[in-house]
C-alpha cells in the first residue's frame, strides 16, 4: 500500500469522525431548543423564576396556572361527576319568571343542525378579523334567521331556538395595522402592568390599572369571610371547646355544619372524623380544639386536588378557558379579574364576549379588557355566541395569544334551549382548539340551588373547575365542601368582593384558617 492510499484512508477516517461529532452536537442542540419554549414562567408575586416543565407551578401562595392539553391531570382524580339523571326535573326554588321548568328535562331535545366547519388546520394563519374593532358578525345563516334571535329579556333571556353551528365566518384580509392586536404586557413589572399599545390603536392607550399582588390574597381577604367565620368557626369552636360532648352537643355540631351549607355527606364525614379523633386524642384547650377542627376540615376539602387553572399555552396554541353559569353569578366580573391576574403574570390574554344577548355584558367585558390591556373579540348583538367564541379562538391562535377566555351569557340551567346552545359553543370551539378549562361560576349566596345548577352544567359542558363568587356576602361558606363533594370537581377560585382584585385562588388551608 503506497503512502497516498494510507493518507487517503486517514483523511476519510478523520472526516467520518468529524461528521459523527457534528451530528451528535446538532441533535443535542435540537433537543434543548425543543424543550426550552414553555419552561420560563413568571410568577405573579413579582419575582422571576424557572420552573419545571411539568405544567404547573406554585407562585408562592398566589395563583397557580397550568397547561391543559391532557398533560396536567388532577393530583387526586375526581370522583365521577354525579349525573343528574331523572333529577333534572327538579326545579324547587328556581326562578319562576318565564321558566320552562314544566318542560321535562328528559324530553327530546331540539336538534342542532351540523354545518361543516373548515378543516381546523386549513385556515390557520390566514383567518383574520375584518377590521380593527375586533367586532365579529354572525355568519350569514345565523344573521339571516331572525326567528332564532331571542327577544331582549326583561328579567331573563327568552329561550332561543339554538342557532345552527356556524361555519367559520369568511373574513376579508385584515389591514396591516391590525397585525399586533394582542397587547404585549410588560412582564418585568407584573404588579404595574404596562402592555404595549397595539399598533392598530388609533387613539391614546387607555389608562391601565395597577394590579394588586396576587400572592396570599386569600389571607389578605380573610376578613371578607367574617360571616362564614361566625357561622362555622366560632360556633364549632364553641361547641367543641365546651368539654365532654353528649349526643345533644353532637346534634348541635351537625346542625351547625348543615346550616353552613356543607351538605349531608360532608357534614357526616366531618362529624365522624371529629368523633374518632376526640375518642383517641385529648382536646383540653381552645388551641387543641382549633387544631383538630382545622385538620379535619382541611382534609375534607381534599387538599390533593389540582386547583391550577389551565390557562397556559400548549403545543403552540393558546389555552382556551370557557366561563359558564346562570345569570348574574359573576361570570364577566370573574373573567375580568382573572384576565388581570394573567396579564400581571405576563400573559397575552384575549377575551371573547360570547354573551350576545346583552350588549351591556360585552361592554362590561370590553371595559375590563381595556383596563388590563387585553383585546376583546365581540359579536354583533344577537349574533350566534358559538360564532363569536370561534372567532375569538381563531384570532387568539393567529395572533399568538397565550390564553383565550370566553365569557358566555348567563343561562338558567332549567332552559333546555339555552343549555343546548352552551353545549354548541363548546363543540364549535373544539373544532378549532381544545377547551382546556371550563369554569363554572356559582354564586355562593344561593346555597343548595347552586348544586342543582352545577349538576346540569356539568352534564352539558363537563366543567373542570368551580369559581365560587360572593363568598363575602354569605354565612354559608360551607358550600365549598358541598360543591366539591357533590361534583368531584375542585373549587379553583373564590370571589370575595366586587373589587377588581377581589378574586383569590382557593387554598384549603388558608380558607379554613380564615374560617376559624
Ligand atoms: N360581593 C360580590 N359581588 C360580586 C362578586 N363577583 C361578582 N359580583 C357582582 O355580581 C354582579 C353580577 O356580576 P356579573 O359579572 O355581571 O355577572 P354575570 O354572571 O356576568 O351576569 P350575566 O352576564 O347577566 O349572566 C355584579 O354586580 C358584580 O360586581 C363577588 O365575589 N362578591
Amino acid at each position: 500500500m503506497n503512502t497516498a492510499v494510507i493518507i487517503g484512508i486517514v483523511v476519510a477516517v478523520i472526516v467520518l469522525i468529524a461528521l459523527v461529532v457534528l451530528g451528535v452536537m446538532l441533535s443535542r442542540r435540537r433537543r434543548i431548543s425543543l424543550s426550552d419554549d414553555s419552561g420560563t414562567q413568571r410568577p405573579v408575586d413579582g419575582t422571576t423564576r424557572q420552573v419545571d416543565k411539568s405544567g404547573g407551578y406554585q407562585a408562592g401562595s398566589g395563583f397557580n396556572f397550568s397547561q391543559g392539553g391532557g398533560g396536567v391531570g388532577l393530583a387526586e382524580p375526581p370522583e365521577p361527576v354525579v349525573r343528574p339523571g331523572t333529577e333534572r326535573t327538579e326545579v324547587d326554588g328556581q326562578p319562576g319568571v318565564g321558566d320552562d321548568a314544566s318542560v321535562p328535562r328528559d324530553s327530546a331535545q331540539r336538534g342542532i343542525r351540523d354545518v361543516a366547519l373548515p378543516d381546523a388546520d386549513a385556515d390557520t394563519g390566514t383567518q383574520t378579523l375584518p377590521d380593527d374593532t375586533t367586532e365579529t358578525s354572525a355568519p350569514d345563516d345565523v344573521a339571516a334567521a331572525p326567528s332564532s334571535a331571542p327577544e331582549a329579556p326583561a328579567v331573563e333571556p327568552a329561550e332561543p331556538e339554538p342557532a345552527p353551528e356556524p361555519a367559520a365566518p369568511e373574513a376579508p384580509e385584515a389591514p396591516a395595522t391590525s397585525e399586533v392586536p394582542v397587547a404585549e404586557p410588560a412582564a418585568a413589572e407584573p404588579t404595574a402592568v404596562e402592555p404595549a399599545a397595539p399598533e392598530a390603536a388609533p387613539t391614546a392607550a387607555p389608562e391601565l390599572d395597577e394590579i394588586a399582588p396576587t400572592a396570599g390574597r386569600l389571607g389578605r381577604l380573610r376578613g371578607r369571610l367574617s360571616r362564614s367565620q361566625g357561622a362555622i368557626g366560632k360556633s364549632m369552636l364553641g361547641l367543641l371547646g365546651a368539654g365532654d360532648l353528649d349526643e345533644e352537643s353532637w346534634e348541635d355540631i351537625e346542625d351547625t355544619l348543615l346550616m353552613a351549607d356543607l351538605g349531608t355527606a360532608s357534614t357526616m364525614a366531618v362529624v365522624e372524623r371529629l368523633r374518632t379523633e376526640l375518642a383517641t386524642s385529648s382536646v383540653r384547650t381552645a388551641d387543641d380544639a382549633r387544631a383538630l377542627l382545622k385538620r379535619v376540615l382541611v382534609e375534607q376539602l381534599r387538599p390533593g386536588f389540582d386547583r391550577s387553572v389551565r390557562a397556559l399555552p400548549h403545543a403552540g396554541q393558546p389555552a382556551v378557558v370557557l366561563v359558564v353559569g346562570v345569570n348574574g353569578t359573576g361570570k364577566t366580573t370573574t373573567t375580568g379579574k382573572l384576565a388581570r391576574v394573567l396579564v400581571a403574570d405576563g400573559r397575552r390574554v384575549l377575551l371573547g364576549a360570547a354573551d350576545t344577548f346583552r350588549a351591556a355584558a360585552a361592554d362590561q367585558l370590553q371595559t375590563w379588557g381595556e383596563r388590563v390591556g387585553a383585546e376583546v373579540v365581540r359579536g354583533k348583538e344577537q349574533a350566534d355566541p358559538a360564532s363569536v367564541a370561534f372567532d375569538a379562538v381563531v384570532k387568539g391562535i393567529d395572533h399568538g395569544a397565550d390564553v383565550v377566555m370566553i365569557d358566555t351569557a348567563g343561562r338558567l340551567h332549567t332552559k333546555t334551549g339555552l343549555m343546548d346552545e352552551l353545549g354548541k359553543v363548546k363543540r364549535v370551539v373544539e373544532k378549532k382548539a381544545p377547551v382546556d378549562e371550563v369554569l363554572l361560576v356559582l354564586d355562593a349566596t344561593v346555597g343548595q340551588n347552586g348544586l342543582t345548577q352545577a349538576r346540569v352544567f356539568a352534564e352539558v359542558v363537563d366543567i373542570t373547575g368551580v369559581v365560587l363568587t360572593k363568598l363575602d356576602g354569605t354565612a354559608k361558606g360551607g358550600i365549598v365542601f358541598h360543591v366539591q363533594e357533590e361534583l368531584g370537581v375542585p373549587v379553583k377560585l373564590v370571589g370575595l368582593g366586587e373589587g377588581a382584585d377581589d378574586l383569590a385562588p382557593f387554598e384549603p388551608e388558608a380558607f379554613v384558617d380564615a374560617l376559624l
